[in-house]
């Protein structure tokens, strides 16, 4: 029956034979152990803090089968595929899961016992009766262990990416009342995480919440000024090159990278654009500079972005580089993403934390880049209107969608003012964008830190003037309706 006691030994043994990891990190343990005491839990903690081991380890100790709920293809098949190579008894049913495979899945769950230990879905999948019913056989035998629901804050329309087929996960805990869940989130400000904690039906006086810093020291973040009169490229690749050279020029890194088999140029990063057409001709641009990238859109055939996935995640050559919209991000887990670059400013401060946190998940320095431009700023802004007026007039989401909406312009405000800003170091305006307590630490690890002088100057070089900015807006030039 689900909700057995493990004891801390089997924690541990399958943490290293199955995890291949030597120790818990701190308060891993304790959320692991409250999920198999059968406590509801809502986990929020940084990007790459290791939430992910919350619920496979009680997944793979504990009987019964665990649900998790994913929002994105790209993030299922990444965590299907490590926990394959782990050898876990792990299945996914998305839409790129096979007529042959999605049956053999659905009759594993028929028979009530099923031997899958984690089944990754969709929050829209969870929707189908034909799914719910399954869900009911398999509590009616208590082998549903536990639901698991990563990247929380979508449910909430107060988040950055709410999806309003996770408000109906609420399902859950009205039909199986006695099944834990666990809602995991990098992202959520107190509203949020009271809206997930509501919507799902859990009852805050009873459930564990644990709330850990935001804060990731090994990442340096950095603002680079840029405006619609300079091409930013030339610097971008200049500074690649230079990545490339020190490497090269530098005898310990050499010997170090060939003991492991690992090729000079692989640096491995991703770059954000706002508008798929970018990441193609970027791509495109990048290789024909000798520099392996590939592109990543929700409008590539799945071929084509299964292959980007698999080849970046391997090191392959030719793969060093995604360049890639939204659509590859939350929850993405590679360990050694030397940067992560923002061609335009992102969609909102969440956003831009999450895809920034792609980066340096081995804990060692990393590099965030973010080309901010006045121009940007305002083409997204326009982008948020033009998917505004997109809301349709009638329909159950209408209202959370435009609450979401006015939430994503109050993000991408405070985006703009931390980009703005010359006057505080960048990790603690994250920390308060959070509402973190005390001071995260920096260490000359952002660019004000770093050289406070040189970042005004580059600043009043780098920008369009504020005034130009506005009267071109006026004049309608910055209009996205050549964009998808
Ligand atoms: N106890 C541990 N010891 C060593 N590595 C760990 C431990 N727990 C997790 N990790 C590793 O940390 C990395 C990040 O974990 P995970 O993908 O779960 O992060 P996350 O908290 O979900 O982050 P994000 O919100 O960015 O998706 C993974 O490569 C995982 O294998």
């Amino acid at each position: 029956m689900p909700g057995k006691r493990a004891t801390q030994y089997e924690m541990e043994l399958v943490l290293r034979k199955v995890f291949g990891k030597h120790c818990f990190r701190p308060l891993q343990r304790e959320v692991i152990t409250a999920t198999l005491e059968g406590e509801d839990v809502f986990l929020q903690a940084a990007t790459s803090f290791g939430k992910s081991l919350c619920y496979q380890l009680p997944a793979v100790v504990d009987f019964g089968i665990t649900i998790v709920v994913s929002p994105l293809l790209a993030l299922m098949n990444n965590q299907v595929a490590a926990l394959r190579k782990a050898k876990v008894r792990v299945e996914t049913i998305n839409s790129t899961t096979t007529a042959t495979n999605k049956t053999s899945i659905i009759e594993d769950l028929r028979c009530g016992h099923p031997l899958t230990r984690l089944l990754y879905v969709t929050p829209e999948y969870c929707q189908l009766e034909s799914f719910r019913r399954l869900l009911r056989i398999v509590h009616s035998q208590k082998e549903l262990a536990r639901i698991a629901i990563d990247e929380a804050h979508c449910i909430s329309e107060w988040g950055h990416d709410f999806r309003p087929a996770f408000q109906q996960l609420s399902f859950f805990k009205a039909e199986f009342p006695g099944v834990p869940v666990i809602c995991l989130t990098a992202t959520a400000t107190a509203r949020v995480r009271d809206d997930i904690i509501n919507t799902m039906g859990l009852d805050p006086a009873k459930m564990k919440t644990f709330r850990m810093t935001t804060s990731r020291p090994n990442l340096h973040y950095e603002v680079r000024f840029r405006s619609d009169e300079e091409d930013q490229y030339p610097g971008f690749l200049a500074w690649l090159k230079a990545v490339h050279a020190r490497r090269t020029n530098d005898p310990e890194r050499v010997s170090q990278l060939a003991s492991l088999n690992q090729r000079l140029d692989s640096v491995s990063g991703i770059i954000y654009t706002l508008f798929r057409k970018d990441t193609e001709s970027l791509a495109a641009r990048l290789r024909s500079d000798g520099i392996g990238a590939k592109p990543y859109h929700a409008g590539l055939p799945h071929t084509d972005r299964s292959d980007a996935l698999a080849g970046w995640v391997d090191s392959r050559r030719g793969y060093d580089i995604i360049v890639a919209t939204t659509a590859f991000g939350m929850g993405i887990d590679k360990d050694n993403v030397r940067f992560v670059c923002h061609w335009q400013i992102p969609k909102s401060f969440e956003g831009f934390y999450q895809e920034a946190g792609r980066a340096g998940r081995d804990g060692k320095a990393s590099i965030c880049i973010l080309y901010y431009g006045r121009e940007d700023a305002e083409r997204s802004a326009q982008l948020m209107s033009r998917d505004r007026a997109r809301i349709p007039g009638k329909g159950a989401d209408v209202a959370a969608l435009q609450k979401q909406m006015d939430n994503r312009g109050v993000s991408l405000k405070k985006l703009v003012d931390y980009c703005e800003a010359t006057n505080k170091c960048r990790h603690k305006m994250i920390a308060e964008y959070f509402n973190d307590e005390g001071n995260p630490p920096c260490d000359y690890a952002c660019d004000w830190c770093k050289d406070a002088k040189a970042l005004v100057m580059r600043k009043e070089r780098g920008l369009a003037p504020m005034d130009i900015v506005a009267t071109q807006r006026e004049m309608g030039m910055y209009g996205v309706d050549e964009y998808e």
